[in-house]
């Protein structure tokens, strides 16, 4: 490891909760993704995954912790998780020690590979990368290319329909080459953040079963017997 890198060694076997609410969630906007992460703080969290410029500066404010940054720009397309340095330079400026980004082979806006944006991230920014792929290869690419840390963060979100488990395989994939790997995506309770762990993980991050209610009370309804 190379850049910045006390905030990536501070997430090692800790857990990072995601703080992030789409436009039409009643709980969208930074005052409550800042009272989220305080929150998720307070429960032993070591560190927040946050979107946007609004929801990270306020999360700066509202907690001492290290914070993954990512720009959703839903316009550019399938790959919308910062897809170009102007996204991460946004993501810079609010605050964030860490930028995540869509590192999947998927063509992006302005026919910049996942590599290059790395490599410019890392040199124009100077701050560590996290790379959200689906498969080994984009994780090998990503890491090639400079990544400090591979998440599993679009892992069935790439083609064909959503998986309910998170992707241990891919996880254990990714730790068998070597790489630093993130857990992310559809981790749901304690027993899960173990089994991420087990397969080696060196972080874990999970985001709706702490912080989107609507999702959660949806999940318990739908065990409900019928009224
Ligand atoms: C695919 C995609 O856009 N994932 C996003 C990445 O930032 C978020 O919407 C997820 O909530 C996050 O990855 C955490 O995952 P989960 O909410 O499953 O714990």
């Amino acid at each position: 490891m190379s850049l910045a890198n006390s905030y990536v060694e501070s997430l090692r076997g800790g857990l990072v909760v995601s703080c992030q609410a789409r436009a039409d969630n009643p709980l969208h906007g930074p005052v409550f993704m800042a009272a989220m992460a305080k929150a998720a703080e307070l429960g032993g969290a070591v560190g927040i995954r946050a979107q946007g410029f609004d929801d990270i500066a306020a999360i700066v404010d509202a907690t001492a912790l290290p914070i993954i940054g990512i720009r959703k720009d839903f316009a550019a397309g399938d790959v919308y998780i910062t897809p170009s340095l102007a996204d991460a330079t946004i993501v810079r400026d609010a605050g964030a020690q860490i930028i995540a980004l869509d590192a999947t082979d998927r063509p992006r806006p302005g026919g910049i590979t996942a590599p290059e944006l790395i490599r410019s991230i890392r040199e124009e920014l100077a701050l560590p990368v996290m790379a959200d792929v689906d498969t080994v290869s984009a994780g090998l690419a990503a890491a090639e290319a400079g990544a400090e840390l591979i998440a599993t963060t679009l892992s069935g979100y790439t083609g064909g329909s959503v998986p309910p488990e998170a992707d241990y395989d891919l996880i254990a994939a990714l730790v068998a080459e070597g790489l630093t790997v993130v857990a992310e995506g559809r981790i749901r309770d304690a027993r899960d953040v173990e089994r991420a762990f087990g397969a080696g993980a060196f972080s874990v991050v999970v985001g709706t079963a702490v912080t989107n209610p609507w999702r959660i009370t949806e999940r318990l309804v739908s065990g409900l017997p019928p009224r």
